[in-house]
């Protein structure tokens, strides 16, 4: 009977680093209705350059394992990225290559493809006949290839081999091999028997429209391909090698995506398992986490075998070149350069004097005074500043009001200089200022309507005055100035919430009062929802004293930003699932500004909040 024996590498015990590719999709002018170019582009075979959110005359690059342009095709993507990694399957080791990015960007072009222009999964699973094919001859080994294929859809394991089952547990051996007990195995003989069971089983792959993609995959697709040897002579040795051929769901802005109930759950799950995966990749790639948090995610723990320990990894990162993704595709560089080396370009910084709209205007704005104030007034305050920042706002699309500037900045100079700490903080602050920003850009096309056009100097009196410090002969990277993105910049200027006497926080407080979805009510003040139950519900709170009420308020705050599940879970009224929505929610919003915000996670009523508020108070202080 045959053995099994364990995969060693050699005895080697290192973890081995996941490679990163980029892939840049081509432009596509559908994607841009306000036709402003590309705002990202290939360097060389290892590099690209995305224009700098803070001004557009300038760049951040990047550098990664490889780089794949515009124009690179299927198989040189193939060749350059996966197929090096294949021979190991065929030794008993692990592999797996998995497409990251934003919804939209190519993944499951780069996976999948299309008959006339087969991805990495058509192209890998012929490889691996080949490689067999090509080892028989002369060794003492059989070979047996087999394939499963599922999918993770919220969370859950599904078959897609044997649609309408169940989902499936993930489980572990004494040998650490992750194992799926239920899930279809079937072996295949060659190719064609392969897509014979691939194409039907693809079909039953979870996807939906949304707005960015028609045909937007809402599932982690995972491809397993699985190679078993075994030795012919005594005492028949057994080694099984696996593949992971995975196609990710896309991570995403769901103000963009427009997604809302199913859609939006679907999102909270898929977000929540990516940002498991950049952490398991993080741990991986910068060496020092003592534990790599494979358990967080269905997705994470089904390739914990075959992502990191002696597993060949390949991440192909997606990106889209239009404005559109620009946050998208500056998160995943950011996630994907993670270990790589940043280099930030040495600009020298020409100040540029910009005409800003008073304070007081941005005032009448929103107080529907309309614009008619005089648009040559400065703000005395920004004109102190740098010089530098004002003409970045005018440049850059009228990103961000200054204090999420003053905040990107200070983020953008923690990411390059963090490597090997642990970054999920960092990544909940990308998260919390990616939310703030989108507050602000909505903000701004309120008032888009009624912005004045300011002055040109704006953008024209620095566009042509930096000159891109990379050394490349290719020509600076710069927005098309299109009279829809002049006039954007314009609002930049009259961005409501430039208050520079105001603190962060309040300004903050301004965006959400102006915000359709969020509720807001003032700390410390919880208006109790009506009703007689109610009413009693809040009676209790006159009876304590104001710092005791505050105290108790911070500390249940700090766990609901800062604590693990299990110390959630320590919260009255939190049980496992509120405690995992309450940490998907951090994960995708950043921390919770005050306790009032708890209302924004699902299934989180007022009166629930009401009552859970009572329920931890009193607790904590023993009544
Ligand atoms: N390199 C490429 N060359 C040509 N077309 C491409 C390329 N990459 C992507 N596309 C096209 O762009 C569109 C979106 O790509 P795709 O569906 O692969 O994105 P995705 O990242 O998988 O999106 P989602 O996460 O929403 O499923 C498709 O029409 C696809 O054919």
């Amino acid at each position: 009977m045959a053995q099994r024996v364990a995969v060693a590498d050699g005895g080697n015990k290192k973890t081995t680093r996941v490679r990163v590719a980029v892939r840049l999709r081509p432009y596509m002018s559908k994607h841009d209705e306000k036709s402003e170019g590309p705002c990202v582009r290939g360097l060389d075979s290892q590099s690209l350059e995305i224009i700098n959110w803070r001004n557009a005359t300038e760049s951040v690059k990047y550098q990664f394992d490889s780089f794949h342009g515009e124009e690179t095709t299927q198989q040189e993507v193939f060749l350059t990225s996966v197929k090096p990694i294949l021979s190991h399957v065929l030794n008993g080791q692990n592999a797996s290559v998995f497409a990251y990015g934003p919804t939209g960007a190519g993944k499951t072009h780069t996976m999948l493809g299309s008959p006339e222009q087969p991805g990495v999964i058509p192209q890998a699973v012929r490889e691996v006949f080949h490689l067999v094919k090509g080892k028989k001859e002369d060794e003492g080994w059989d070979y047996s290839i087999g394939m499963s294929y599922l999918e993770i859809y919220n969370e859950k394991v599904l078959d897609l081999l044997s649609p309408g089952s169940q989902d499936l547990p993930i489980r572990e051996d004494k040998d650490k091999n992750i194992l799926i007990p239920g899930l279809t195995h079937t072996t295949i003989s060659s190719f064609s028997d392969f897509d014979k069971h691939f194409i039907p089983a693809s079909l039953n792959r979870t996807t939906a429209s949304t707005k960015l993609n028609q045909r937007s995959s809402r599932s982690h697709a995972i491809l397993l391909i699985k190679v078993v040897r075994t030795r012919r002579t005594f005492p028949h040795r057994q080694q099984t090698g696996k593949l992971y051929l995975v196609d990710l769901a896309g991570s995403e802005d769901n103000r963009r995506t427009g997604n809302q109930g199913i859609r939006l759950k679907e999102s909270g799950a898929i977000n929540l398992s990516l940002f498991t995966l950049s952490k398991v990749v993080d741990s991986l790639n910068s060496g020092t986490a003592i534990r790599v948090p494979y358990r967080d995610s269905k997705l994470t723990r089904l390739l914990q075998d075959s992502l990191g320990g002696s597993a060949h990894s390949v991440m192909i990162t997606n990106i889209a070149p239009e404005y559109k993704y620009y946050f998208d595709t500056f998160t995943a560089l950011n996630f994907a350069a993670k270990s790589k080396l940043i280099v930030n370009k040495p600009f020298t910084r020409e100040t540029v004097a910009v005409p800003m709209l008073p304070v007081k205007r941005a005032r009448d704005e929103l107080e529907g005074r309309g614009p008619d104030a005089d648009p040559q007034r400065k703000r005395p305050k920004e004109e102190k500043r740098s010089g530098q920042e004002d003409a970045s706002s005018a440049n850059c699309n009228s990103l961000a009001a200054p204090s999420v500037m003053d905040r990107l900045i200070a983020l953008e100079k923690l990411m390059m200089s963090c490597q090997g700490k642990d970054r999920s903080s960092v990544l909940n602050d990308v998260a919390q200022s990616r939310k703030e920003i989108q507050e602000l850009k909505e903000k701004q096309r309120e008032f888009e309507s009624k912005a004045l056009l300011l002055s040109r100097l704006a953008g024209e009196g620095s566009s042509g005055k930096h000159e891109s410090d990379f050394k490349n002969s290719t020509a600076p990277l710069q927005k098309k100035q299109s009279n829809t993105l002049r006039s954007i910049r314009q609002q930049a200027v009259v961005q409501p919430l430039q208050v520079s006497q105001l603190q962060p926080q309040q300004q903050l407080i301004t965006v959400k009062k102006q915000s359709v979805c969020v509720k807001k009510k003032p700390s410390n003040q919880f208006e109790p929802p009506d009703g007689k139950e109610n009413m009693s519900e809040s009676s209790w709170e006159s009876k304590l004293d104001n710092s005791v009420l505050e105290q108790s308020r911070k500390k249940i705050l700090h766990i609901l930003n800062s604590g693990s599940i299990k110390e959630l879970k320590g919260l009255q009224q939190i049980g496992d699932k509120k405690a995992k929505l309450i940490l998907g929610w951090r994960e995708l919003h950043g921390n919770f500004t005050e306790l009032e915000d708890l209302v924004r996670v699902e299934g989180m009523t007022e009166k629930r909040f009401s009552s859970f508020m009572k329920a931890n108070i009193l607790s904590a202080l023993g009544k």
